[in-house]
């Protein structure tokens, strides 16, 4: 099976090493904001997180990836990352991505995805072949492929994004009653956006962080937070598989920015957004790629950090 060691040592041959710096979602904005739930939230889990308080938040948008300068203008996956601060002082945290559901179903596929798509050093690009024969052990990854066939990855902005857990993780209330749930955080007036290559190729390769910056001094930015309750016959421990169908959805809350900072001095960039730092009330399923990402992350976190104290 892949260690994370073999996992983050892949990422940073594929991408290179910026000091200092995460090893995967490189490039990235810090903000500031706000979440407030709903009651229907607390009726599924007693997580402070749901009862109703107004809650402190610490986020990151970022580019999926380890290169520090991806330009916006190219398709990609990206990020959300959010730390609430809960009033009884403990941290709950979130990863998500603007993907429907993930490539892979397990961590050896997302250390193969990396091996495979290495740049070959003659050539500068990853060499088809490893490229076929990944896709050929891991035929799952065509889910994805199809479902986003002929859609843009470039967003018109990350504040007109969706972000989804795809990971499941299971609600626990007061009496103990479980419900599997993914969740997803839709943009405002759902205008979920993303812009066609001559759309893009004019904005330049860092526009995300400046339309942010743009939308929030123009008006408010907020997403709403929906809890999707699995069926009996959904897959809840492999994220490679969409749940499909007719499914009761409830509106967990609402999130809203309040400031946006650049990663280099904000609070996110000492911030490990772990997702398995939950609270009591939220608990993680037993998908295996849910698992192998605290010990990633926290490789990852270690190295950024000890390099972040040598620049000083
Ligand atoms: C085996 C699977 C995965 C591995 C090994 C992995 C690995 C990593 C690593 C090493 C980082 C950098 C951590 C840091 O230095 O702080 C990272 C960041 C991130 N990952 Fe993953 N990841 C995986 C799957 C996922 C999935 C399924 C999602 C979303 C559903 C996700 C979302 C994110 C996001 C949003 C960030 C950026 C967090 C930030 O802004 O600090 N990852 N990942």
């Amino acid at each position: 099976a892949a260690t994370p060691d073999q996992i983050v040592t892949a990422m940073e041959n594929k991408f290179g090493v910026y000091p200092g710096e995460r090893r995967n979602h490189t490039k990235g904005i810090c903000f500031s904001g706000e979440f407030q739930s709903t009651a229907e939230a607390a009726a599924l889990s007693r997580s402070p997180l749901f009862q109703g308080n107004a809650i402190p938040v610490i986020g990151r948008f970022s580019q999926a990836g380890g290169n520090l300068h991806a330009p916006d203008n190219k398709p990609n996956g990206h990020g959300m990352a959010l730390r609430f601060t809960l009033p009884d002082g403990q941290l709950h945290q979130m990863a998500m991505l603007d993907l429907p559901f993930f490539d892979v179903a397990s961590p050896e596929g997302f250390l193969q995805k990396q091996l495979a798509t290495t740049p070959d050093p003659a050539t500068g690009k990853p060499d088809p072949a490893k490229v076929q024969a990944f896709e050929q052990a891991f035929p799952e990854t065509q889910r994805l492929k199809q479902a986003l066939a002929g859609q843009s990855r470039i967003p018109a902005g990350y504040h007109r994004l969706s972000y989804n857990s795809i990971n499941t993780f299971i609600l626990e209330t007061a009496d103990g009653k479980a419900t599997p749930v993914r969740w997803a955080f839709i943009p405002a007036e759902d205008q979920e956006a993303y812009l066609s290559n001559e759309q893009a190729e004019s904005l330049g390769a860092d526009y995300l962080q400046d339309r942010l910056q743009d939308r929030l001094d123009s008006g408010d930015i907020h997403w709403r937070m929906e809890l999707t309750l699995a069926n009996e016959d959904d897959q809840l421990t492999d994220p490679s598989q969409p749940w499909t169908g007719p499914h009761r959805v409830i509106q967990a809350g609402t999130l809203r920015l309040h400031a946006v900072e650049t990663d280099a001095t904000a609070a996110c960039r000492t911030i490990n957004f772990d997702p398995l730092r939950l609270s009591d009330g939220v608990k993680p399923s037993d998908d295996p790629v849910l698992h192998a990402r605290p010990p990633a992350y926290a490789i990852s976190f270690a190295k950024r950090s000890q390099e972040a104290a040598r620049q000083d």
